[in-house]
């Protein structure tokens, strides 16, 4: 009886010490409009239960708030959802703010590296990266990314007036391909057989899978049980199948090619990481590696098949889109040599690229941690180590900021006239601020060529109507049906 009673009085010590200690974090959040997530036991169901489409489903039904601001508990986790550009700002440049919740890096077995790793790990990597995806470093890509995506072009030449196929299984080829050869890593995956092709996608799918899961079931997030559940046996077999059986070789190929010279300027962001003067050791750079490759892989791949099916249903839009191409590069159905000046002058298909990744973003939404109590406007303080949701979709789709056709398809929306009058803030594709995506020049390069280079020579049509597409999240956003279009030859 007295044991029990010790233990009974130790729990509620312990308790109240808990709260006590965190007064401040309760405080604070009792202060923000609580939004809708739903604690009925058919809700704890879902969320135990739930898979990725599902879940997806639940964290929209937590955005329908038309405050400016709403918070929500998952379990012991607090979230603030900002949904206005202004506190999107204030988060994405605050230095408290560009840490990954714990939750995040506990989902991967990507423990460093840029997309995961901690503060200081993130930083110091970022520095030697930036410069090889910014403008110099890229132009440099142009003649490989035309190559890719003539390869592409010409493995389609076997799909025109046949059925309809899944655009985006050729789409993530050429971006894995393209992103390994920038590596360094020269290996042909086109021209793989669909079925040798498509397991790479298979484990990409099921690691992705599986590391979005993790960071909604907060029981599988102490490694002590993550590492005793099936699901972490399936998913170190997946990544082992995935591109990350790339990452060895690409070190090995690297190595024994050049001998890196501290003071030689590098070519590559690859042999910038594997300067001795970074003294970094062989599992940090195949970390590196592996975040580049998830970071840029299936992302372009998804936004370029998304702009497909969009302009099979737009035939409109896709006609102009070929009529500014014919104006550039001439009347012809030939897959022409796109040179750096001839990107600027893409200027509709950019606008429908980007009108595109506004109504489906890609990663339709970004967490960060707050280390530090953060003060958004006049109202509210964010207390430390809650996590901030940025919903670039629900923002995206803001009629405040997008006027009352938000949710309706028109490139026009980004001329630059029409732009301009748009708070910088309400358009997040790749994110913004330090921690923003460090491949969005690459990605717009990249996807430019391969539609421009693919739209030249075919037209594309689709038996998928817009209304009726489901989509799934595993940190990307897409679609269940599968990218599904048909393709012609098109006439000039
Ligand atoms: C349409 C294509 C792309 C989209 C929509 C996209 C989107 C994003 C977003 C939203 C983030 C920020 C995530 C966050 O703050 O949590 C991000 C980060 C990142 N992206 Fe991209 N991305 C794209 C293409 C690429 C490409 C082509 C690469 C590399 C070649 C790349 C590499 C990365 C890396 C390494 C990060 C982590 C950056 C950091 O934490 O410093 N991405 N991306």
């Amino acid at each position: 009886m007295i044991v029990l009673e010790v233990l009974i009085f130790t729990i509620v010590f312990l308790v109240i010490k808990y709260f006590w200690n965190n007064r401040r974090f309760y405080y604070l959040a009792s202060k923000i409009p609580t939004s809708v997530f739903d604690y009925s036991i058919r809700g704890i169901y879902n969320i135990f239960t739930a898979d990725s489409k599902m879940m997806f489903k639940l964290i929209n039904q937590s955005f329908n708030n038309k405050s400016d601001i709403a918070k929500t508990w998952f379990f012991h986790v607090l979230f603030i959802v900002p949904n206005n550009p202004d506190d999107v700002k204030t988060i994405f440049n605050a230095k408290q703010c560009y840490d990954k919740p714990n939750f995040v890096k506990f989902s991967s077995k990507l423990e460093k590296g840029s997309v995961f790793g901690d503060l200081d790990y993130w930083q110091s990597h970022r520095k030697i990266m930036s410069p090889f995806f910014g403008h110099q470093g890229l132009k440099t890509l142009i003649p490989l990314f035309n190559e890719k995506s003539r390869i592409l072009v010409k493995k389609l030449e076997n799909m025109v007036d046949k059925e309809a196929f899944n655009i985006f299984h050729n789409l993530t080829a050429l971006t894995l391909e393209t992103i390994l050869n920038v590596m360094e890593y020269d290996v042909d995956i086109q021209n793989r057989e669909p079925k040798s092709r498509d397991v790479f996608i298979k484990y990409l799918d099921e690691y992705t899978k599986i590391a979005f899961m993790r960071m909604f079931k907060f029981w599988l997030h102490p490694n002590i049980i993550f590492k005793i559940s099936s699901l972490y046996k399936k998913q170190c077999h997946s990544m082992s199948k995935c591109g990350m059986v790339f990452t060895n070789d690409i070190i090995k190929n690297i190595r024994t090619n050049t001998k890196t010279n501290e003071d030689e300027k590098p070519k590559s962001f690859m042999r910038a990481l594997l300067n001795p003067k970074y003294n970094l050791t062989d599992d940090e750079i195949k970390d590196e590696v592996r975040s580049v490759i998830l970071g840029g892989q299936d992302t372009s791949a998804i936004a370029s098949s998304m702009t497909l099916l969009m302009l099979a249903n737009n035939k409109d839009v896709q006609q102009k889109v070929v009529d500014e191409l014919h104006q550039i590069f001439g009347k012809t159905q030939e897959t022409p040599n796109i040179e750096l000046e001839n990107l600027n002058e893409l200027v509709y298909l950019e606008m429908v690229i980007n009108e595109v990744m506004r109504l489906y973003p890609v990663v339709p939404f970004v967490v960060r941690h707050v280390d530090e109590e953060l003060i958004l406007g006049e109202n509210y303080r964010i207390p430390a180590k809650a996590a901030v949701i940025v919903p670039i979709i629900r923002i995206h789709k803001n009629k405040k900021y997008w006027g009352d056709d938000a949710e309706e398809f028109n490139p026009e929306r980004f001329s630059k006239e029409n732009f301009s009058k748009i708070h910088p803030y309400a358009f997040l594709p790749f994110a913004k601020g330090s921690r923003m995506c460090i491949g969005y020049r690459y990605a717009m390069m990249l996807m430019k060529i391969q539609l421009s280079l693919f739209l030249m020579r075919y037209e594309v049509d689709t038996d998928l109507k817009l209304d009726e597409l489901e989509f799934t999240v595993q940190v990307m956003m897409t679609v269940c049906q599968g990218y599904m279009i048909k393709i012609r030859d098109r006439k000039c």
